[in-house]
């Protein structure tokens, strides 16, 4: 079989692992301690696969100084890593999917607004790293998710157009960059039901059914 015609760019958090829930206990408590009550709507809709830098002074209600800001997001992204390292695990079906991209060499890339511990801790944890071609963080980039900047260097990356690039996706934010990069869109429903993540070509709740076929019935419209 021949190389895709096409390429993956996977988000990270939500979508390679069902961490969200224990992001947003993280945020909670880091946030309480500074006396806001997060909602998880807050979480979901400001939060989730945004860069910390977009939230904190918004949260805060307060500028917080350039040289705070990785304090404050190693203070956070430490108490959740301890929070999920008894549970980690990828999602259901992740490995055999990324086996078949592997057996079609199909391009793959992570874009993702984490930090690059949580990135070791997760890719390390799962043994991720041989299965991505490129990963692209927000250092990257001038801007973050929703921007789609992170998108369009991860098909740069993969020498790939825009519109010959897919992106698996859980959040808000996630979903809308991928379609300001004018991408398909699949959306993962780990956190987000799939009428609120819009708009999608497919919808999954994990990687079971999703077979390299159904990717390419993507493009042939
Ligand atoms: O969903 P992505 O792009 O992998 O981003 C994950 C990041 O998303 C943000 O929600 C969190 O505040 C970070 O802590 C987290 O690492």
């Amino acid at each position: 079989m021949g190389r895709s015609a096409f390429a993956v760019i996977f988000d990270m958090d939500g979508t390679l692992l069902d961490n969200n829930p224990y992001h947003y206990k993280a945020w909670v408590e880091f946030y309480k301690k500074r006396g806001y009550n997060l909602t998880e709507q807050d979480y979901l809709q400001n939060i989730s696969g945004v860069p910390i830098r977009s939230h904190l002074n918004r949260f805060l209600g307060k500028l917080v100084e350039e040289e705070q800001i990785a304090q404050l997001s190693e203070e956070k992204e430490s108490l959740y890593r301890k929070l999920y390292e008894p549970y980690i695990k990828p999602i259901d079906g992740l490995i055999s999917f990324l086996k078949q991209l592997k057996e079609t060499s199909t391009k793959t890339a992570i874009a993702t607004s984490a930090t690059a511990e949580n990135m070791k801790f997760a890719m390390d944890h799962l043994n991720l790293w041989p299965w991505f071609d490129e990963i692209v963080d927000t250092t990257q980039v001038e801007n973050g998710k929703p921007a789609p900047d992170i998108f369009l260097k991860a098909a740069e990356k993969l020498e790939t157009a825009p519109e010959k690039c897919v992106v698996i996706e859980d959040s808000f934010a996630g979903i809308n960059g991928a379609n300001a990069a004018d991408m398909k869109v699949i959306a993962i429903t780990t956190s987000n039901t799939a009428e609120t993540l819009v708009p999608h070509s497919l919808a999954v709740s994990n990687y079971n059914n999703l077979t390299v076929e159904k990717l390419a019935g993507l493009f042939s419209d």
